[in-house]
C-alpha cells in the first residue's frame, strides 16, 4: 500500500503459514523464470507470503512488481529485497529494472502480474477464504454502511468476523485504519489467512469498482455479493456510467461470486440483475414496480429516535418487521440489502433481524454527535460526497428537523470536477443555511474548488442568502455550523465521514470531523 500516511496492515498476517514452492506455483499459474539462471535459483525456493508494495513486504515473501499508473513496481525491488523478499514476479518490462534494483534476486515473469497477484496469494496462503463465509458489497453509495450491518449480523450468527472496507481493516479483535475501500489482493488473502487461523467465521468486504478492474478481488470466489446502487462518481476512471456499471457487473460472474443480491431501485441495478452471470435475488426498497423477490413496505424514520423501521417481504410470503439504527430511505436500502445477503449466506431470519436492530453506529455515516434534546440541536457527521448522496442525506434529515437545516460541505480536489457545482446546487436547493469549506483539496487551489461549488450554489440561490464561505480551515467551518445551530436545527457536515486525514498540498494532515464537532458541541452547550 503506497499511502504511507495510514498505519500498515502488516500486523494482519497469519502467525503460521506453511511455505510453498514458488517453482510449482509459477508453473501452475503460468509464470516463467526470466532466464535459466533464475530457473536454477528458483529450484527449491519456498515462499511464505506475497506483496505488491515494497513497503509492505515481510521476510520470505515474493514481491509482485506491477506496472503502475505512475511508476513501475520493479523500481522498488531493492527496498522489497532489503525487507526480506526472496523473489520477484514482474512483467517483461520489469525484468531489467528488477535486475538493476535487486541484482541476484530470482525473477519470474508473466504478461500481467497484477492479474496474477490474487491467485498467487490465494495459493501461497492455502486458499483461506474457503474456510469463511465470504461476502462483498459494491455500489456507489452504501457499501460501508451495508457492510457494517452485515458484519453485525454475521457476528451474531458466527461469533467473530473479518471486515475490510473504507474505514478499517479488522480481523477478530485486531484492527488498523484502512488506506482505501478495497486493499490489494495479497493484503486481503493474508487477512483471510489470519481470520482462518483465528477461527473467524465470516468476511465482509467492500468492493470498489477500481478493485474489480485492478484485480484486487481475484483469487477467491465469494459466497454472496451485493449491489446497492449506481450514481455519478469515479467517471475520471471509468469514463462513462456504462463503463462504471460494467466494472461493477464483473463482480457478478462465476469468477468472483457464487450468488448475488441486487437492489433494483435504480435502472442500473435492474440492468445488472438482468445481465448477471450468477443467480441473483432482486430487492426493491423504494416504492415502484420493479420486479423483485424481496421488497420493502412501511418504511418509517422516527422523528425522535435514530432508528428506522420497515417490513421486508420475501418470495415465500415472509414478512420480516425490521429496524436499523440509521435514519433515511438510503439506510432502508442498505439494511434490506444486508438482511437479504445474510439470509442468502444462511443466517436464520430472526438472528439477522435482531442483530440488524442492534448494529452499532457506522463511523462517519449519519453519525450523531449530539441528539436533539430540548437544549442541543441535532449534529451529524456524514460521508455524502456525491451530488446524489448529498441529496439523499439532506432529504433523510429534513423530516427530523423542525428548524433550519445547516450543511457544512465542500468538494474534493484532483477528482471529478463536474460534481462541484452539482454539490453546490443540491445544497442550495435542500438546505437552509450553507457553510462552504474545503474537503480534500489535494494538489489544487482550495479557492478554485470552493468557487466551483459556489457557482452551483448561485445557480439556485443567486443572492447567496444564508451562504457562508470559510476560507481558513475545515475545522473552523464545522465550528461555525455548530455555532449557527439552535435547538430545533440540524447541522450536518458532509464529505469526509470517518476519514482520519485531510489531504492538502501533497500532505496528509491528521483531521477528523467528529471530534471537532463534538468539541464545538461541548463548548456551545456545556451544561447539556
Ligand atoms: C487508480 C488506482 O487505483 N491506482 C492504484 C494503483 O496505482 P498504480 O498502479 O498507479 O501504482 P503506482 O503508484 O504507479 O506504483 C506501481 C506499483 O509500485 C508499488 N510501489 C510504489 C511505491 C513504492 O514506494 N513502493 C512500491 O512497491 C505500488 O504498490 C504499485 O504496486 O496501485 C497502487 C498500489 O496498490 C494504489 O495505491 C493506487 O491507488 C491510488 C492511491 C488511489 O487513489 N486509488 C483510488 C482511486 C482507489 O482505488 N479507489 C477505490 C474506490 C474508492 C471509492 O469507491 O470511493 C478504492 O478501492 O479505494
Ligand atoms: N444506499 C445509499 N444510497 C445513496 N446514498 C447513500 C446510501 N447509503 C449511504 N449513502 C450516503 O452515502 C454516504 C456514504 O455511505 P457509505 O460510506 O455507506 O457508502 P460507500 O459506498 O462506502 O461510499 P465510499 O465508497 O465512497 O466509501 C453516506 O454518508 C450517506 O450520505
Amino acid at each position: 500500500m503506497t499511502n504511507h500516511a495510514y498505519e500498515s496492515a502488516a500486523s494482519l498476517r497469519p502467525q503460521h503459514n506453511a511455505p510453498t514452492s514458488l517453482e510449482v506455483l509459477a508453473q501452475r499459474l503460468g509464470a516463467s523464470p526470466a532466464t535459466d539462471q533464475d530457473a536454477a535459483a528458483l529450484a527449491g525456493l519456498a515462499v511464505a507470503g506475497a506483496s505488491v508494495d515494497s513497503a509492505d513486504v515481510a521476510p520470505g515473501e515474493v514481491f509482485v512488481a506491477v506496472p503502475g499508473f505512475t511508476a513501475h513496481g520493479a523500481r522498488f525491488c531493492g527496498q522489497a529485497v532489503a525487507d526480506g523478499a526472496v523473489a520477484v514476479l514482474t512483467d517483461p518490462d520489469g525484468v531489467s529494472l528488477a535486475r538493476q534494483t535487486a541484482p541476484g534476486t530470482p525473477v519470474l515473469t508473466c504478461p500481467d502480474p497484477r492479474a496474477l497477484a490474487g491467485p498467487l496469494a490465494a495459493e501461497i496462503y492455502h486458499h483461506p477464504a474457503r474456510q469463511l463465509v465470504t461476502t462483498a458489497v459494491t455500489g456507489t453509495n452504501g457499501k460501508t454502511t451495508t457492510t457494517y450491518f452485515l458484519d453485525a449480523i454475521l457476528t451474531a450468527h458466527l461469533g467473530s468476523t473479518m471486515l475490510a472496507g473504507t474505514v478499517e481493516l479488522r480481523v477478530g479483535g485486531s484492527r488498523v485504519e484502512s488506506p482505501r475501500t478495497t486493499v490489494e489482493a495479497p493484503v486481503l488473502h493474508r487477512m483471510f489467512a489470519l481470520a482462518a487461523e483465528q477461527g473467524v467465521g465470516a468476511a465482509c468486504l467492500e468492493a470498489s469498482s477500481h478493485a474489480v478492474v485492478l484485480h484486487r478481488l481475484d483469487g477467491t470466489v465469494l459466497d454472496v455479493v451485493g449491489f446497492t446502487n449506481l450514481q455519478r462518481d469515479h467517471l475520471d476512471f471509468h469514463g462513462t456510467m456504462e463503463g462504471y456499471l460494467e466494472a461493477k457487473s464483473r463482480l457478478f460472474t462465476p469468477e468472483h461470486a457464487r450468488r448475488g443480491v441486487v437492489c433494483v431501485d435504480d435502472e442500473w441495478g435492474r440492468q445488472l440483475a438482468a445481465s448477471a452471470a450468477v443467480p441473483v435475488e432482486r430487492v426493491r426498497t423504494y416504492p415502484g414496480d420493479a420486479q423483485a423477490q424481496w421488497w420493502v413496505s412501511d418504511a418509517v424514520v422516527s422523528l425522535t429516535q435514530a432508528a428506522t423501521t420497515f417490513v421486508l417481504h420475501g418470495p415465500d410470503g415472509q414478512e420480516l418487521p425490521a429496524s436499523c439504527p440509521l435514519p433515511g430511505a438510503v439506510n432502508v436500502q442498505n439494511a434490506a440489502l444486508a438482511l437479504v445477503m445474510a439470509l442468502c449466506a444462511g443466517v436464520p431470519a430472526q438472528t439477522a433481524v435482531e442483530a440488524l436492530a442492534g448494529a452499532h453506529a457506522v463511523p462517519g455515516r449519519m453519525q450523531r454527535i449530539s441528539q436533539r434534546d430540548g437544549t442541543r440541536g441535532l449534529c451529524i457527521v456524514d460521508f455524502a460526497h456525491t451530488p446524489d448522496a448529498l441529496e439523499l442525506a439532506l432529504q433523510a434529515v429534513r423530516p427530523i428537523t423542525p428548524g433550519r437545516l445547516i450543511v457544512v460541505f465542500g468538494s474534493d480536489g484532483d477528482r471529478d470536477q463536474g460534481k462541484r457545482p452539482m454539490l453546490g446546487a443540491v445544497a442550495a436547493r435542500l438546505a437552509d443555511v450553507l457553510v462552504v469549506t474545503d474537503e480534500n483539496p489535494r494538489s489544487e487551489d482550495p479557492q478554485s474548488i470552493r468557487d466551483a461549488v459556489l457557482e452551483g450554489v448561485r445557480s439556485v440561490r443567486p443572492d447567496l442568502r444564508d451562504v457562508e464561505e470559510v476560507t481558513t480551515w475545515r475545522g473552523d467551518a464545522v465550528r461555525r455550523g455548530v455555532e449557527l445551530c439552535g435547538p430545533q436545527d440540524t447541522v450536518i457536515v458532509t464529505g469526509k465521514g470517518h476519514e482520519p486525514f485531510l489531504e492538502a498540498g501533497g500532505e496528509f494532515i491528521r483531521y477528523n470531523d467528529a471530534p471537532v464537532m463534538a468539541q464545538a458541541v461541548a463548548q456551545k452547550w456545556p451544561q447539556a
